[in-house]
């Protein structure tokens, strides 16, 4: 029998919608560390979130092209996940699933044949790669968009390549998405909201049920 489908909710804030995000029946919880985003969190409630998903949903933190004093603060709060979201080198992924001792998913924007065939070398040092869409040029950050990409790209991929799937997914189109790329995984942000940074519980809910049916 195929894996389980991991699904991740992005962008959560609150220990009150972490609760609801976990009665939902999501796998994985995502935090932004990340001050231009309207998804950040500051260190000390990050502290409280970690802690409240222990032995109820997996954690992870998504830094963008972090230094290493905010790899090992973020690292010290014990999430079981580090998501590097940023334009981060290979040899640079490695120093830091090194330095943070937390498994490491290496988000990829993907936006031609050619960012396709940068999967294999993330794919071969990090714990888990994560396929978004690429941003368009003078975005103020590198996700959390709600844009997503061409799926027909992923043709190129090797087909033992294990990856989640993000960019642009929703509660209408998470199905679809799931049907055609065979993700091992999904992750959501904007598509859960009602405005940027605002999650809305029934949006969370009607995407895992409808994420649930197709995988
Ligand atoms: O959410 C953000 O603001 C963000 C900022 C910087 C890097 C990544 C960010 N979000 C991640 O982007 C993907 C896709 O998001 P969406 O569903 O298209 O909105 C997801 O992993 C978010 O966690």
């Amino acid at each position: 029998m195929a894996d389980p489908l991991i699904i991740k909710i992005c962008g959560i804030k609150t220990p009150e919608l972490l609760d609801a995000t976990i009665a939902a029946g999501a796998d994985m919880v995502g935090f932004m560390h990340f001050p231009r985003s309207p998804r950040h969190v500051d260190i000390e409630p990050l502290a409280e979130l970690i802690s409240a998903c222990r032995g109820r949903i997996e954690s992870c933190v998504v830094l963008v092209n972090p230094d290493n004093s905010c790899v090992a603060e973020v690292a010290a709060l014990g999430p079981d996940w580090i998501q590097l979201h940023g334009p981060e080198s290979p040899h640079r992924v490695e120093a830091i699933r090194a330095e943070a001792g937390v498994e490491i998913m290496k988000a990829l924007p993907i936006g031609s044949a050619e960012d396709v065939a940068e999967v294999a070398s993330y794919a071969a040092i990090a714990d888990r790669v994560l396929l978004d869409a690429k941003p368009p040029k003078g975005a103020d950050r590198p996700g959390g968009l709600g844009d997503s990409f061409d799926w027909g790209l992923l043709q190129g991929l090797d087909p033992e390549t294990a990856f989640m799937l993000s960019g642009g997914l929703n509660p209408d189109n998470v199905a679809e998405a799931i049907r055609r790329v065979r993700p091992m995984g999904i992750d959501v942000s904007s598509g859960v909201e009602r405005a940027p940074g605002e999650k809305d519980k029934r949006l969370i809910e009607a995407f895992i049920r409808n994420a649930r049916m197709a995988g």
